[in-house]
């Protein structure tokens, strides 16, 4: 897909979504529209960030409501249109498939009927692009993590997708890793959606949206959220405290 055929509208749509894990609820009626460019997604640690990415890449379906990517079932849609929505999840070793790099890049453009031959040129070409040739062969079990969240983000650069979720994308990131993914971010042309704890990393983001234990407690620019967020949390550490003595 060509950057200027990506459709920045009616992306992601989460409407009246109810998702229970066993008897633990996680949504309870979610709706939400998220159709800017740069999102970003923020809350404590169990309020349903990365549920909501599992739903909309599909690997969750909510037990009632929809939850739609361009107007597509988002649980269908693997099926479908495999390289609509891409997903960088927290742990890299829970999306890394293949034992060595290029395989793992090939992996998105055979996905998407490119011959394994071709695929796994276009890697090395790819990760020559990047002054990373000699990654190609690389086994994946000789990186380090932060290099492994590397190769996953790109493998998600490689393939395109129209739509990007990524989880706490820099956890294990060095400084200038930090610095290459913020560039990278800005320069994509697609939509993406950021979950993450620091919030430093959402300047510049055209809506942030705060989940408080499933639900949408706040959702606009994002200085305004970010310091919501902020002063909540520095009201219940102050509660906390003086709780505690
Ligand atoms: N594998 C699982 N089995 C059962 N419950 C789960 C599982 N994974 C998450 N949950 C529950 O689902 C809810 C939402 O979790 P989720 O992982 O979406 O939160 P999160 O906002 O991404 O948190 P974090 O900031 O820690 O990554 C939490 O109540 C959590 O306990």
């Amino acid at each position: 897909m060509r950057p200027d055929s990506y459709k920045v509208s009616d992306l992601l749509s989460i409407s009246n979504a109810v998702l229970k894990r066993g008897t633990t609820p996680v949504f309870d009626g979610l709706t939400l529209q998220l159709n800017e460019r740069r999102i970003g997604l923020i809350g404590d640690n169990g309020a349903g960030k990365s549920s909501l990415f599992r739903m909309a890449c599909g690997l969750e379906a909510p037990q009632s409501g929809s939850v739609t990517v361009q107007g597509l079932v988002a649980f269908r849609i693997n099926a479908q249109r495999p390289n609509l929505v891409g997903m960088m999840f927290q742990n890299p070793d829970d999306q890394i498939v293949f034992p060595t790099v290029q395989e793992e890049l090939a992996l998105g453009l055979t996905a998407t009927g490119i011959p394994r031959r071709d695929a796994i040129a276009q890697a090395r070409t790819f990760l020559a692009t990047r002054g990373l040739a000699a990654w190609a062969e690389r086994a994946i079990s000789s990186l380090s993590q932060g290099q492994r969240q590397h190769v996953c983000w790109l493998a998600i650069l490689l393939s395109q997708p129209a739509l990007i979720l990524l989880d706490e994308p820099f956890a294990s990131l060095d400084l200038p890793g930090q610095a290459l993914l913020h560039e990278d971010i800005a320069q994509a042309p697609q939509q993406i959606i950021v979950s993450t704890h620091v919030l430093e990393h959402l300047r510049g983001c055209d809506r942030v949206v705060w989940l408080d234990h499933g639900r949408v407690r706040a959702d606009g620019a994002a200085d305004t959220v970010c310091e919501q967020y902020r002063a909540d949390v520095a009201t219940r550490i102050r509660k906390r405290t003086a709780t505690t003595g």
